[in-house]
This record gives C-alpha cells, structure tokens and sequence, in this order.
C-alpha cells in the first residue's frame, strides 16, 4: 500500500483555510458533543438505540471515567514529523490502527444506512466491520465499500447450513477477517429501547442478511415475499436466545479461512482460552456498556487482557472511544487497533457518508496531532511509557 499522500492532520489545515471564505465545519468536531447534536436531529426510538446502555448505564459512564483517569505525558524537541500512523493488524496493512465497529440496523438513523458507511470507509481508507444484522446484504456492502477493507462480524446463528452460508458469502465477496461477537448471544436489559418497546431488528430492517441467504429461505415456511414480519421472526430465535460453547469454535475455522478475532472478551481467563482455541486475536469490549451493566470498564479490561497474551496474540479494543487521545491510550495501554463505535453512527444520522466521513477525518486528524504533539512518528512507538504512572491502589498519596 502507497503511503498516505497526505498526512491525517491536513483535516485540521483544510478546515481553518475554508474559515478564511467564512465556512465552518458542517458537523462538530468534538467527537463527544455529537451525541447532543444527534439527539436534535433524529427520532427518540433510533436515538435511544443508539445512545443507550444497558440498566443504569453503570458501565457506560465506567467506560468513560477509565479514559479519564489515564493520561498522556508528552516528549519534546523530538521533531516528530512527519508521522505514519500506518499498521499492521491480523495480516493486513491499515492506513491507521482504527476500524469502523460493527452496528446493525443503520438504516433506523439514515436511508442510506450501511451503504453510506462503506463509502465513507472506502473514501478515508478504513476498514468496515459489517454486522450480522445490517439492513443491506453483505453484497450490496461490498460494492459500496469498493476497494475498501472490510471485515464481517457474526452473531452466530444456531444453525450450522445458515451459518456456513452467510460465512460463504462474506468470503465470496471479499470480507477478509472474522469478528465472532460473544457478548450479545441475547439482549441485555435495556430501559431506553423498552420503555419506547422499539425492537431495532424488526422495526428497522436489521434482518437483511438472513432474509436473502438462499439457506435461510429454503427453511422458510411462508416467502419473505409474502409475509416479512413472518421470516423475521422466524430469524430471532436461530440467532438469538442461546450461547455457543468454547467447543464449538472448530466450526468457525472450518467455514472461515482468513483470521478469526473473538469480540466481547474481559477476562483475561477467556482471551486464554481464546489463543488456546486457535484463535488469531481477540477485541476486548463491553459492547459499549450495552450488556452487562455494571460489568468492568473496558480499558481496565484491556489492561489485564494484554498482561496475559499481549505477547501472543493481536488485541483490538473498543468502548468508550471518543477522540484521538483515547486511541492513543489504548494504543499505549496494548491495543493493536481501535474501534470506533457510535460517534460515527451519530455522523452517519446527521450528514450520511459525509457524515460520518467527517467523523473518521476528525478521530484519525486528532489521532495524528496527538501522536505528533507526544512525540511518536509511527504507531509502533506509543507504548506504556507514554502514559503517566497510575496513582497506586487505595488512593495513598504517591511517594
Ligand atoms: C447502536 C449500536 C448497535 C450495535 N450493533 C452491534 C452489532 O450488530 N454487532 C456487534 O458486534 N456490536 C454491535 N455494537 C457494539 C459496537 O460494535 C461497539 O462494541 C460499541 O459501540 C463500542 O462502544 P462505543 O460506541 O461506546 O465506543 C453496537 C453498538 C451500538 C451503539
Ligand atoms: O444493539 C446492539 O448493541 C446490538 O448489538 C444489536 C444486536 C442485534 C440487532 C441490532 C443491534
């Protein structure tokens, strides 16, 4: 892959220099505030499944807090410019140590949907992870997407034929690493889609892959044509209700043949287990505090995770990640790469592909600055040592 012809960090140039004809930026450039920005835009039942969490949202804000309590302690005169921000993850050449997560349903906060989103992958030269429950098939992705990367992500439906058809189809069409989601086997409690009892699956056309699977059809009693609330239902429970075991994951290998990653891991026991399944990585998540709510702070996670098998195994992360400064702590802390999650959702509801083109600009524009601003050229040197030594257990002042 040629090098970026231009550095990430001209977004900021480009935004000041159209400030000179009296323009300002389209949408907000504090990844944090979109959320409010957002929520004047776009309904209450497709903002609440985006911006929700599970139960109190314990987890969500814990997410949040972790960022905050690390922080970055910056070098000087170290002529940090000019910087690669590219990387190497799971056998293939990013242009940044950031992906798109996977979100279904992207149709509930834009038209346009995932479609948008391929694009805007596309265009800023980051990977996508298609979810199992996109509203557009994996091959319409695929050719929005063009010569972008893309992954696929499986909520692994409890039917081996269908599963084997879906994979078949990622493979066909170019989708290159697996990310297998364990932490969403079943919904969580989740008070923001309850109280409106706004089911995104069914109510924003999140079943687009099952309902063109050949496989899936083939099992249906009446056609999706004749009766789509019909098939649609009959989707939730081979996907939904029931867990998979560690002793199911060969199936994956058998039906996969690029590298497999395992979302949702924080134990460190379970990331164990992970590599001893043969697995070629694993994303720690808590799925943006959507889950278990009062489950650890995902970078806390993260830290443990990579004190186990850091050395042995690629770890990815996400939850909670809002700014540039925040992928550079997980770097720092071990991560291979980043997921963005609901800040690009929110651009995709305000501006589709421009939207949420300007969101990756903004992160990977302030991920660029920050790696400059601390004193790193390349990815490979934002280690633990960047970071300020945490305050020691029990609040005892430091010596
Ligand atoms: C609206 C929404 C839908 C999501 N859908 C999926 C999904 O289909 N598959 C999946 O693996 N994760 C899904 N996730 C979880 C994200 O991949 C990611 O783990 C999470 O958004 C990270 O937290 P953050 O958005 O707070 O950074 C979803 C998250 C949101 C906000
Ligand atoms: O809402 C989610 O977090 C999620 O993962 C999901 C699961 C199924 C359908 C749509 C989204």
């Amino acid at each position: 892959m040629a090098a970026p012809r231009r550095g990430f960090a001209d977004y900021q140039f480009e935004i000041y220099l159209k400030g000179l004809e009296d323009q300002v930026p389209p949408f907000t450039t504090d990844l944090s505030a979109l959320e409010d920005a957002a929520r004047d835009r776009i309904d209450p039942q497709p903002y609440g499944y985006v911006a929700g969490a599970a139960g109190t949202g314990a987890t969500a804000r814990a997410n949040r807090a972790a960022f905050d309590a690390h922080r970055i302690v910056p070098r000087m005169l170290r002529d940090a410019a000019p910087r690669d921000l590219r990387t190497t993850v799971l056998g293939s050449e990013l242009a940044a140590p950031v992906l798109l997560a996977p979100i279904g349903v992207q149709s509930a906060l834009h038209p346009e949907g995932e479609l948008a989103t391929a694009r805007a992958a596309e265009a800023t030269g980051i990977p996508m992870v298609l979810s199992t429950a996109s509203s557009h098939t994996i091959e319409e992705v695929a050719e929005a997407n063009g010569t972008g990367q893309r992954w696929f992500q499986l909520y692994w439906p409890h039917d081996e034929e269908v599963t084997a058809s879906i994979l078949a189809r990622a493979r066909a069409t170019g989708y290159t690493t697996l990310v297998v989601t364990l932490d969403t086997w079943q919904l969580a409690w989740r008070p923001h889609d309850l109280d409106q009892a706004y089911l995104p699956f069914l109510r924003g056309n999140g079943v687009a892959i099952p309902l063109s699977d050949p496989v899936f059809r083939s099992r249906l009693d009446r056609s999706v044509e004749e009766d789509p609330r019909a098939a649609a239902m009959q989707w939730l429970p081979i996907f939904s209700g029931k867990a998979h075991t560690w002793d199911e994951l060969g199936f994956l290998h058998e039906h996969w043949d690029g590298p497999i990653v395992l979302k949702g891991i924080l134990h460190p026991q379970d990331a164990r287990r992970a590599v001893a399944a043969g697995m070629d990585g694993v994303v720690v998540s808590n799925h943006g505090g959507r889950q278990v709510d009062g489950a650890v702070a995902a970078l806390d996670a993260l830290v443990d995770v990579v004190a186990e098998v850091g050395g042995e195994t690629e770890v990815l992360f996400d939850s909670g990640i809002r700014s540039g400064a925040d992928a550079f702590k997980a770097l720092a802390l071990g991560a291979r790469a980043v997921l963005l999650g609901r800040p690009y959702v929110y651009g995709l509801a305000l501006g589709g592909a421009e939207g949420v083109r300007h969101v990756v600009r903004s992160l990977l524009a302030d991920l660029d600055l920050t790696m400059g601003l601390v004193g790193c050229t390349r990815v490979a040197q934002i280690g633990p040592d960047t970071l300020h030594r945490p305050a020691p257990a029990g609040g005892e002042a430091r010596r």
